[in-house]
């Protein structure tokens, strides 16, 4: 799957008449579309771009959306012999939304191609009435042919994961197809939500499309979404009530409320002004407590050590395409290495932070052997390894590595949902 629409030969120079209008939640998805495709903007930046409207307008846009960059080469594929030339970005974004909405997401035809029509300048619209009946007539049996696995992930990707993870890596593919359910974190003593099923490690989970602004134990201020991998660093750090613990890279601040919530005195360290107010939003909404400072943890000294440190560092973010389709059409095969190296730094520091004995996970949320086998394999001389147990890890024993990592991926525990893919390895200091 290579980025769409940047060759130039491909560009319509022609300026068309502006689009006609069209029904609001497809032009909302059309403008997501635009924002990932034709300026390589995250998904949910584009999402809080959109003006105000219904939330459900918005999820909605969000779901059509969604599945065009999850499935978008097997799209393209079923549009390509429909199209004679390549039409101009917006055209061939209401055409994606058109195809999706006929070949995945079950929208009665009529309704799907009139909408889709709507979306584009009056020159086009014979030609999306045309090729859209033409995708709901052809387009099933067109799609089923198709190595949709293969089409819909990038071929660096694809090669990446091969090499580290062989066949599995179509099982990988499969699972990026889904969307991901809504897995939470509560706080010690909630209850688990109705209808929610509670995973062996801990993680409360509720179908994909549940919105966790409408649950009361969201309200209440007693849960946080987080995926059932991205739960794991924090709970294998196993922060104790009264302990020193820093949470460097912290925010939006899942790990930290994981971290003040098991009764640690917590320093949360995050680079990103920005990224600090959600980090305090959300430590606010849940009534946890923790020190924020703003600083680059490759170079904080906060004078004194720390019993347990928690480094979730920035990486390509691979391991989440589930929950974001757009990663692949965000991130280049050169941010890996480029990442991997600051990585190293910033374990380095973390351990010279750490009190004798002290303990340091280090997690990364991509699949990328860079970023996370090779990173623990070369950690700092002070660290040794402090292999993670089965026991620790109930239903995914099967993913600690040789060495004592754990290396989760998006098809493990397929039947319920996958989970992110994560590496995590624990250190301790001496
Ligand atoms: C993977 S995210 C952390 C997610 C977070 N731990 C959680 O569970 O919600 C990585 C974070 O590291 C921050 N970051 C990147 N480089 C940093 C640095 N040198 N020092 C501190 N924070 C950094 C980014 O701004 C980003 O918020």
């Amino acid at each position: 799957m290579t980025p769409p629409n940047r060759n130039p030969r491909h560009r319509t120079p022609r300026q068309h008449p502006p689009a006609r209008g069209g029904n609001p939640t497809r032009r909302a998805a059309l403008a997501l579309l635009s924002a990932v495709l034709d300026r390589h903007r995250p998904l949910e930046e584009a999402l809080d771009a959109l003006p105000p409207s219904d939330p459900r307008d918005r999820a909605a846009a969000h779901r059509i959306a969604a599945a065009v960059l999850r499935r978008l080469g097997s799209l393209d594929a079923v549009l390509e012999p429909l199209l004679r030339r390549e039409p101009p970005p917006e055209v061939r974004q209401a055409l994606r939304i058109g195809a999706a909405e006929l070949l995945l997401l079950a929208t009665p035809p009529h309704a799907a191609v009139a909408s889709c029509v709507d979306l584009v300048p009056r020159p086009f619209a014979g030609l999306v009435n045309a090729v859209l009946r033409k995708v709901a007539t052809d387009g099933p049996q067109a799609l089923e042919e198709l190595d949709g696995e293969r089409l819909d992930t990038p071929g660096w990707l694809w090669t990446a994961w091969h090499k580290s993870y062989g066949p599995a890596v179509r099982a990988i593919a499969r699972a990026h197809r889904q969307p991901a359910p809504l897995d939470l974190s509560l706080k010690p003593g909630t209850a688990l939500p109705e209808g929610a099923v509670l995973l062996p490690t801990g993680t409360a989970r509720l179908p994909a499309g549940t919105r966790i602004t409408e649950l009361p134990v969201f309200a209440e201020g007693n849960a946080w979404a987080q995926d059932a991998a991205a739960a794991l660093p924090a709970r294998l750090l196993a922060a104790r009530p009264g302990e020193a613990v820093a949470d460097l890279c912290a925010a939006p601040g899942g790990k930290t409320a994981q971290l003040a919530a098991a009764g640690a005195r917590v320093v949360a360290v995050e680079r990103d002004p920005l990224r600090i107010l959600r980090l305090r939003e959300n430590l606010a909404r849940l009534g946890l407590d923790a020190s924020v400072v703003q600083g680059d943890a490759t170079t904080w000294d906060p004078g004194t050590r720390f019993d347990a440190i928690l480094l979730d560092a920035p990486c390509s973010a691979t391991g989440t395409m589930r929950r974001h389709p757009d990663v692949p059409f965000l991130k280049r095969p050169t941010d890996v290495p480029t990442l991997a190296r600051l990585q190293q730094p910033l374990l380095a520091h973390a351990a010279s932070l750490l009190a004798p004995g002290g303990r340091l996970v280090f997690a990364t949320c991509s699949l990328q052997a860079e970023e996370g086998e090779a990173q623990a394999a070369a950690a700092p001389a002070g660290l040794r390894p402090d292999p993670i147990r089965p026991e620790e890890v109930p239903g995914l024993e099967a993913a600690i590595t040789p060495e004592g990592w754990l290396r989760t991926r998006p098809d493990l525990w397929a039947e319920q949902g996958g989970m992110d893919g994560f590496f995590i390895a624990r250190f301790r200091a001496g």
